[in-house]
């Protein structure tokens, strides 16, 4: 049997694309720069102050660059072939899935989304008996609990519906504001009727969880665990709200609810910690070789999502060398052109599709798929180790008293994750299940659990940065793990983004910050490659990704370069003929590759200038608070704390307001860098106006110029009234900084 299994074909495969014209266009560029720095280093400019900034500045952007190039040079995308999966793996013998959605707060991430995301999860078409989901809820909420009770009602007539009529978006609010599928099953007599009674199911159940909100529920019966508890000290509440023990004919998957134990002196670790939570109570349950984990907001749209995972991780060369199944994270709801720069449709194209054709993607912290051992902190090389070991059987990793110090006093933990180390998984027959013991699965969701154990440095999800995805990842690839990019169409995932810059801003500045934090850290990807097992390319779209808080500074100077140059009547550019091509031949090349790849990718023309806009205003604005974040952290000043993004409810979301898509602004301090470089930019182009010298420093005045467009949105917001313009303490702030500026160029017109 198992030699016939290894001449099977490979359960995937992947392929290669070519990407000649942006090949080229991004080697023009690096060239361009390259040439750029060799003429200002050789140019007799070079000791002027602009000059020499400049120089550095640009001498930045041409390693970024390098870096870019390097990550996109060689993309690739994966093939799955569900139907050899089942050649090799008998449905029987499918392995078991743990499912992990994750919660924090039920009025940024309204109950109603999480139970929607976790409808479509338990209707995956994968055998019921074989999954399992988790809930954790950080936010120890009644009203989230309430709505699982609830949901998991309905889930038992709306899984038979899904399967009956094979309907491809199982959230239901998605499917019941879109007619697609309708319209296959339309013919079907009885459909039109039960579409019916499920879309006033589904309407009953939302009202119902509308209403509990509105109310708020007496905290008596089940719900007795959430009187006296607060958000930041509460002791573990596990509630198994639905038990899948009828063997294979129950419909219903195993759904659990845990809010883990938090006290104020104890650091939570946000997502993270929620995680390794998620992963310790249910080893003690189902323990699947398997896990798939997703954010509350996002839904399956790609029901068979987990046989093209499986292709992946059971494939014979995927099994020794793939850690984990990335899905792309896909948004719905996009508003139009993208305004805000964040539906992310290129960048992971173009970015993504290069990681994945060098170790690996990235982990995205959302659809992913994990194998359990990985996240136990095995290496890929572990078998081949132990076998040298000649099958010792008391071999250390496996000894009681190391798998205590590592995964923590729980006898009953322990045990499976032993269990999981040893490579054994569980067979159909066996009992698959063992019902949850509530008093294990609190003490392994207590807070003191981790105290002296790897948890969070080497087994599970790693500690220490807002990005905890990232980091995860990287220490798996660290060790030597590859991972996949799971590509299928149609697309496995689709989930929530910020509606708004505000959100956008903060999210931003979290991954920024998170990400600074990685490459500051022991886990730096440079490290990785000295010393573990990170490839060299690998590496640079590591520092590609983590460095993205970094290249604020050099984007904010050389923003305020033509300021500056305009006012004290120099100049940064090259102005005479030969030398001045270079930055402007830079320049349209620059924006013809970008907009190639925009429109490439399906993307009008205002999203790509949308998304060049919105780039600027991010890097100048959320990376340079990024920046701060961590500056402070380091001087241990302030902790980076998780500002957990706001997920729109899905019926507010309608409506074509014209205010869609303009910017807000509040009195943050995250809108005064923007602001000030406009005013700076402003100031500059008046002063030359006044001086009427137009033939002087045409360049720096077009850079000027190109900066105020790519701040449009902040002009505007100095007119406007309410939550659409700036505040008039940041202005008055910006103006302070301002004067300063013009100041200090005074200054050193006079000195220089
Ligand atoms: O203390 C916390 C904070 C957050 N979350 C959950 O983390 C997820 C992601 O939070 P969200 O506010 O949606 O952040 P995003 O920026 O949208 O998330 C992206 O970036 C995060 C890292 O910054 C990753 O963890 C996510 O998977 C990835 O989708 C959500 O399910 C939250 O419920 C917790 O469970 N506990
Ligand atoms: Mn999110």
């Amino acid at each position: 049997m198992g030699n016939e299994r290894t001449l099977l074909p490979p359960l995937y495969e992947k392929i290669w694309e070519k990407h000649t014209f942006s090949r080229v266009m991004d080697s023009l560029i690096l060239m361009l720069l390259v040439i750029l720095i060799g003429y200002r280093v050789c140019s007799h400019n070079i000791n002027t102050f602009p000059w020499f900034i400049a120089l550095l500045c640009e001498s930045w952007f041409t390693f970024t660059w390098f870096v870019t190039i390097s990550t996109k040079w060689t993309p690739s995308h994966t093939i799955t072939y569900i139907n050899r999966l089942f050649l090799r793996v008998p449905e029987p013998e499918l392995p078991l899935l743990d499912i992990f959605v994750t919660t924090a707060d039920p009025v940024l991430e309204p109950p109603i989304i999480t139970i929607n995301t976790v409808l479509s999860l338990l209707s995956l078409d994968y055998p019921t008996n074989k999954l399992a989901c988790y809930v954790s809820d950080d936010g120890c909420s009644p009203i989230t609990f309430y709505a699982l009770l609830q949901a998991s009602i309905f889930a038992h007539i709306w899984i038979p519906f899904c399967k009956k009529y094979n309907v491809q978006v199982r959230a239901p609010f998605r499917y019941f504001s879109s007619d697609e599928d309708t319209a296959n099953n339309n013919d079907l007599p009885e459909f039109k009727q039960e579409w019916l009674r499920m879309k006033e199911e589904y309407e009953q159940l939302s009202s119902k969880i509308q209403n509990a909100a509105q109310n708020s529920i007496p905290l008596v019966g089940e719900f007795e665990a959430f009187s006296k508890t607060q958000l930041r000290n509460h002791p573990t509440i596990i509630k198994v709200i639905w038990e899948n023990n009828e063997a294979v004919s129950s419909v219903v998957p195993h759904l659990i609810y845990i809010s883990r134990e938090k006290r104020p002196q104890h650091s939570h670790h946000y997502k993270a910690g929620a995680m390794n939570v998620l992963t310790r109570v249910s080893g003690l349950m189902t323990n699947a070789p398997f896990m798939l984990n997703v954010d509350c907001d996002m839904y399956v749209s790609n029901p068979k999502i987990v046989l093209h995972a499986l292709c992946v991780l059971l494939d014979p060369k995927g099994e020794k060398e793939v850690a984990f199944a990335q899905c792309p994270q896909r948004f719905y709801d996009a508003l139009k052109d993208d305004p805000f720069g964040n539906q992310l449709v290129a960048l992971p194209l173009y970015i993504g599709g290069g990681f994945a054709g060098l170790q690996g993607i990235i982990y995205a912290g959302t659809n992913c798929f994990h194998r359990r051992k990985v996240i136990y902190g095995i290496s890929p090389d572990h078998d081949i180790q132990n076998r040298n070991k000649d099958h010792c059987v008391t071999n250390e990793t496996l000894s009681e008293k190391v798998i205590i110090q590592k995964f923590g006093a729980s006898k009953v933990f322990g045990e499976s994750a032993a269990h999981t180390l040893e490579g054994k998984t569980f067979t159909p027959n066996d009992n698959h299940c063992k019902s949850l013991d509530l008093e294990a699965a609190s003490e392994v969701a207590s807070c003191g659990y981790e105290y002296c154990t790897a948890w969070g440095k080497q087994v599970g999800w790693i500690y220490g940065s807002t990005s905890e995805d990232v980091l995860t990842g990287l220490k798996f690839h660290t060790k030597g793990w590859r991972s996949e990019l799971c590509t299928t169409d149609p697309i496995a995932f689709r989930g929530c983004t910020p509606q708004d810059n505000i959100g956008q801003m903060s999210q931003h500045k979290r991954w920024a910050s998170g990400l600074l934090d990685i490459f500051l850290s022991k886990h730096c990807p440079i490290f990785g490659t000295l010393f573990g097992k990170l490839q060299l390319r690998e590496c640079f779209a590591y520092i590609w990704i983590t460095n993205w808080a970094l290249r604020s500074i050099p984007e904010i100077c050389y923003a305020v370069l033509p300021a500056y140059c305009i006012i004290t009547n120099s100049s940064f550019l090259p102005n005479k003929e030969p030398g001045l091509w270079i930055p402007a031949t830079l320049f349209v090349l620059y924006n013809i590759s970008t907009l190639t790849e925009q429109l490439k990718s399906g993307m009008s023309i205002k999203t790509w200038w949308n998304n060049q806009r919105m780039g600027r205003i991010t890097t100048m604005n959320s990376c340079f608070f990024g920046f701060l974040t961590i500056l402070l952290k380091h001087l241990r000043i302030s902790e980076a704390v998780f500002e957990i993004t706001k997920k729109e409810q899905p019926s507010s979301s309608e409506g074509s307001d014209e205010n869609v898509g303009r910017f807000i602004f509040n009195e943050s301090p995250i809108f005064l860098t923007g602001t000030t470089i406009l005013l700076v930019q402003l100031t500059a182009l008046c002063i030359n106006l006044l001086r009427w010298q137009p033939l002087q420093g045409v360049g720096e005045v077009f850079c000027s110029a190109y900066v105020i467009m790519c701040y449009l949105p902040f002009l505007k917001g100095l007119f406007r009234k309410g939550k659409y313009g700036i505040p008039l303490s940041t202005i008055c702030k910006s103006m302070v900084l301002t004067f300063l500026f013009v100041h200090f160029c005074s200054r050193s017109t006079i000195t220089g």
